[in-house]
Order: structure tokens, then C-alpha cells, then sequence
């Protein structure tokens, strides 16, 4: 049985106070769920989110790391510093990070392999850019990104891995690939999986949809057969949203 995971990518948002006043006012809405919860909040606020979620079922994840565990890499932050935080989770090759910051498919690899190796449970985000969709090359984008993320990476761990499929022409245009149409990849996307790594693993495996979810979407979304969760930007800032979300 899959759980379901509805992860909040805060992305450049909130300061620690607006952060800590944010869990003050889910934390008691969020308790009996059937899904995963999951804050993926700046570095600033890591270690105040921690501390403002214990005692409650709500993970903390970060949304980028290095793969090194230490050196001379000015501005970036280690696994090693995030496992001492006691993160859960941490987003790799958010499409963001991929168009601004020199993300590749190669990085992304090494921060997957480096994550699962300090157990901290990657969510992988992989989609296609609008033009790609046009021309019909949405499943082809897909599986190059998915298969290069779990290059070398060893079956027994494939199940500590989320992949978020995140269309890049949804994220922040409130466009959402209707359903199916999210349904129809994450389908393909479990498809390769099981070329990769075989049945066991195939159903294991979650796999969110991420792109303009919102509290009047995401029933329709989460009712999909292959949709596990969702990971949303925009509607996680606001308190109210983010336990409709999670309630959905
Ligand atoms: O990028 C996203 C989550 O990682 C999606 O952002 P929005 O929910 O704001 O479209």
C-alpha cells in the first residue's frame, strides 16, 4: 500500500516567524490524516520548522543540497548538515533549479545517490517544458530525466525515492494538466521504473503530481489510480489551503 504524500514547496517564502506562526496554525487540522505531510521550506528555516512540528506528524524536508558531504563550495549546504537537522526529505531537480541554477540530470544523480546514502528520502521532480508537450515529447523527456536520476542507484533504495512529476507549463500559471493527463505520465513513469528495477519496486514507488494543485483540484488529482500525492508551491503558503490540501 502506497501512502500518499502532500508535500509543500515553499520555494523563496516566509521568514522563521512567519514560518513558526504557519505550523502554530495546521499543526492541530493536519493530525488525523491518512497522508504523508511534508514542509519543504528554505535553509533559513529548517531547524525552526524541526522544533515547531515536533510532537506532530508533519516532515520537514529541504528543497536543494550538495551530494559532497563537506569542502570548499561556497553557498551550498551539505547532506551531512541537513541529516543533523533530522530533515526527512529533500526535493532534487525542482525544474526551478534545473533553469536557473545549472541543474542536470547529472547533478541531480549524484544528490540522490548522496541523499539516500545520509537517508534522507529524495523527492525527485521531473516534466517537460510546453514546447516539449507540443511536439509530443512529454513520455521521451520523462523517462531520459527518470532513467538518469536512478543511474547506479541500487533497487533496495528505489523505494525511499519520491518522484514528483511536475509539468513545467503547469507550475505557477494555475494551468494544471488536467488529470488524466498527469495520470497518463505518472503511469508511463511507473512503467519505467519497472524496466529498471521489476515488479516489487514498480509498486512501491510514489509518485506525485506537482503543477497548480489547490484545495478545488487536488480531490480530482488524488482520486487518479496512479497519482500518489502532490507536491504544491503556491496554495502550501497559506495555512488555510495547505489543510484543505491535506484533507482533501
Ligand atoms: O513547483 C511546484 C511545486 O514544486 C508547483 O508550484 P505551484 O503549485 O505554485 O504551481
Amino acid at each position: 500500500m502506497r501512502i500518499p504524500i502532500i508535500a509543500g514547496n515553499w520555494k523563496m517564502h516566509k521568514t522563521i516567524k512567519e514560518a513558526i506562526a504557519f505550523v502554530d496554525d495546521i499543526k492541530d487540522h493536519v493530525k488525523n490524516t491518512d497522508v504523508e505531510v511534508v514542509l519543504c521550506v528554505p535553509f533559513t528555516l529548517l531547524q525552526s520548522v524541526k522544533e515547531a512540528t515536533k510532537g506532530t506528524n508533519i516532515k520537514v524536508g529541504a528543497q536543494n543540497m550538495h551530494w559532497e558531504e563537506s569542502g570548499a563550495f561556497t553557498g551550498e549546504v551539505s547532506p551531512l548538515m541537513l541529516k543533523e537537522l533530522g530533515i526527512d526529505y529533500c526535493v532534487i531537480g525542482h525544474s526551478e533549479r534545473r533553469q536557473y541554477f545549472n541543474e542536470t540530470d547529472e547533478t541531480v544523480n549524484k544528490k540522490v545517490h548522496a541523499a539516500l546514502k545520509h537517508e534522507i528520502k529524495p523527492i525527485v521532480c521531473v516534466g517537460e517544458t510546453l514546447e516539449q508537450r507540443e511536439n509530443g515529447q512529454t513520455n521521451a523527456v520523462v523517462k531520459d530525466q527518470v532513467i538518469k536520476a536512478f543511474k547506479d542507484i541500487e533497487s533496495s533504495k528505489v523505494k525511499d525515492v519520491v518522484i514528483a512529476y511536475e509539468p513545467i507549463w503547469a507550475i505557477g500559471t494555475g494551468k494544471t494538466a488536467t488529470p488524466e493527463q498527469a495520470n497518463e505520465v505518472i503511469y508511463q513513469i511507473r512503467e519505467v521504473i519497472k524496466e529498471l528495477y521489476g515488479e516489487e519496486v514498480y509498486t512501491e514507488i510514489r509518485i506525485q503530481y506537482g503543477g497548480s494543485v489547490k484545495p478545488n483540484n487536488v480531490e480530482e488529482i488524488m482520486n487518479q489510480e496512479d497519482i500518489d500525492g502532490a507536491l504544491v508551491g503556491g496554495a502550501s503558503l497559506k495555512p488555510d489551503d495547505f489543510v484543505k490540501l491535506v484533507n482533501f
